[in-house]
């Protein structure tokens, strides 16, 4: 099995170094392609990588394909691929919003998977939603979810709407947990602690509460009720968040990283 990357950004990297790392795929079964002539100098360093240049070369002889370019960029790029591509390959697209109907029409694909990634990838932490087109067999799809699961683990969806809703859930929310660090890390600092006390103190709090979450069958809920004692100082924060509406502010983002999926989809 022969497995390209177009797009050796955040993502197509992440996932190349993922595959790399696993047994999946041998030597020289993992080919990379970019645009970017810096990109494309650091990566030949890189051993573990076919580094290409051009689609020519690396398009036609790979068996999946996953883009894994900026939405603006695909119109442009399934024009290119168009002319080299066959029925038999399969396409993995990481791009959001970007639909299966689309991608299909504008690559004449037959074979699309649609899969939403997210950053902590890169630590094999990520987690993955994916669903795909009717020519997509059940082998197939076992063999592209072995694929996503290197860099950390994936959920089938049936349909799209899912696909963008986890966008807004799982897609960009290392982003939300990022800024709720940074607000934290502010606090810290306004405080009077030091950078790097700062973040001892935000960075082990956050890893020590997902640790307990994780280690217990225990609700967030339930876990806030552990932590605040009646009267005590929790409370006065959560009752701060509480009366400034965080949590409906919270979903409200969601919620918009959501609509700007669906909306991506339609500006194809
Ligand atoms: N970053 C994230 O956390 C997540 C991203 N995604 C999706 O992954 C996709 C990629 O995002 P990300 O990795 O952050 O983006 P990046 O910009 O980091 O990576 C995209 C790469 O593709 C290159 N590129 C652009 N056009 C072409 C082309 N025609 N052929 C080959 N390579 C090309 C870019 O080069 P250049 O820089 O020169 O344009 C760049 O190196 C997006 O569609 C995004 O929606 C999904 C989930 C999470
Ligand atoms: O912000 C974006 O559009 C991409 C998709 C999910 C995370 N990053």
């Amino acid at each position: 099995m022969k497995v390209l990357v177009i797009g050796a950004g955040n993502m197509g990297l992440t996932y190349s170094e993922g595959m790399s790392n696993s047994t999946l795929l041998g030597k020289h079964n993992l080919k990379i392609y970019d645009t970017d002539p810096k990109k494309i100098k650091t990566l030949n360093k890189q051993p573990q990588f076919d580094v290409y240049d051009n689609l020519e070369d690396s398009l036609p002889k790979s068996d999946i394909i996953f883009i894994a370019v900026k939405p603006f960029h695909s119109e442009d790029l399934f024009s290119k691929m168009k002319p080299l591509i066959n029925d038999q390959q399969i396409f993995v697209s990481l791009m959001a919003g970007v639909t299966i109907d689309t991608i299909k029409d504008q690559l004449n694909a037959k074979k699309v998977v649609r899969a939403m990634p997210n950053l902590p990838a890169k630590v094999g932490k990520g987690v993955t939603s994916y669903t795909e087109s009717e020519a997509v067999s059940k082998i197939e799809l076992i063999m592209v979810r072995n694929l996503l699961d290197t860099t950390g683990t994936s959920i089938h969806v049936n349909t799209e709407k899912f696909i963008d809703a986890s966008t807004g859930i799982s897609g960009s929310g290392p982003a939300y947990v990022f800024y709720f660090m940074q607000s934290m890390l502010e606090a810290a600092l306004k405080m009077g602690f030091s950078d790097y006390d700062s973040k001892v103190l935000v960075s082990n709090t956050f890893e020590g509460a997902i640790e307990l979450f994780n280690q217990s069958n225990l609700s967030p809920e339930g876990w806030i009720d552990r932590v605040a004692s009646k009267g005590g100082t929790t409370q006065a924060a959560i009752d701060s968040m509480e009366d400034n509406n965080v949590k409906q502010l919270i979903q409200d983002a969601a919620y918009a990283a959501f609509d700007r999926a669906v909306e991506l989809g339609k500006d194809k």
